[in-house]
């Protein structure tokens, strides 16, 4: 079985639990309150500008020329996607240009920028593996149960992770995984485990920590 096949059996029940978080639930009825959805704007614009400068430091860390160019693909579009936000939802919801992290958006970019420089390449990769994965199965889920839902205020958001473009980028960076974890040891793999585990957590605690506009406590 492959390295990405094993480890999302792994990760069901934590992906289940995501499905499960009120955020992403009243996301889909279009009933979440729209203060939380401006702070998670806010704190996910923070987000990918750092996850972009991470892919950039993986994309030169690549020894392959076609993986250099595919991660300065997925750098310029998580910038990409930054900029559209501050087009968008920054200008209508009067979303303030400077962004100071809350502590799991903090917690979480850090992570992600320190696994790109420091870890393996193998398990630097997979620790922004959940970035791309976990957002197209939960925009994939939202899409598919929201048929119901008319005029549902996040449908940007959710044409954004359930669609073609993103799930082109979610195809190749899965395949460069598998690819790096076929030439890792067994030992190796399970620290590709490790990272794509905590990255998931951090997931869960980026949108818990949305949907209870979490503040320092200092
Ligand atoms: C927190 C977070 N993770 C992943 C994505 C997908 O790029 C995003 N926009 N925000
Ligand atoms: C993972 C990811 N999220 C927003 S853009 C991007 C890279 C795909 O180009």
């Amino acid at each position: 079985m492959s390295w990405t096949k094993n480890t999302w059996k792994r990760i069901t029940p934590l992906y289940e639990k995501i499905l499960a978080m009120p955020f992403n639930q009243e996301l889909m009825q279009g009933t979440l309150p729209l203060e939380k959805f401006k702070f998670y704007m806010a704190q996910d614009a923070y987000y990918l500008g750092e996850f972009g400068k991470a892919l950039s430091t993986l994309s030169g860390r690549m020894e392959k020329m076609a993986h250099v160019l595919e991660f300065a693909h997925f750098a310029a579009g998580a910038i990409e996607v930054e900029r559209a936000l501050h087009e968008s939802y920054f200008k209508t919801l009067g979303i303030p240009d400077t962004i100071e992290p809350s502590p799991s958006c903090l917690l979480y970019t850090n992570f992600l920028l320190k696994e790109a420089k420091y870890a393996d390449l193998a398990t630097a990769v997979a620790a922004v593996l959940p970035c791309f994965w976990i957002y197209k199965k939960v925009g994939d889920h939202i899409f598919e149960q929201q048929s119901s839902v008319e005029n549902n205020p996040y449908k940007n958001w959710i044409d954004t992770y359930s669609g073609e473009a993103f799930a082109e980028s979610v195809q190749k960076a899965i395949s460069i995984t598998d690819e790096l974890a076929e030439q890792s040891s067994p030992s190796a793999n399970e620290a590709m485990f490790k990272a794509f585990e905590m990255a998931s957590k951090l997931e869960w605690m980026f949108w818990d920590s949305a949907y209870r506009l979490e503040k320092w406590p200092v």
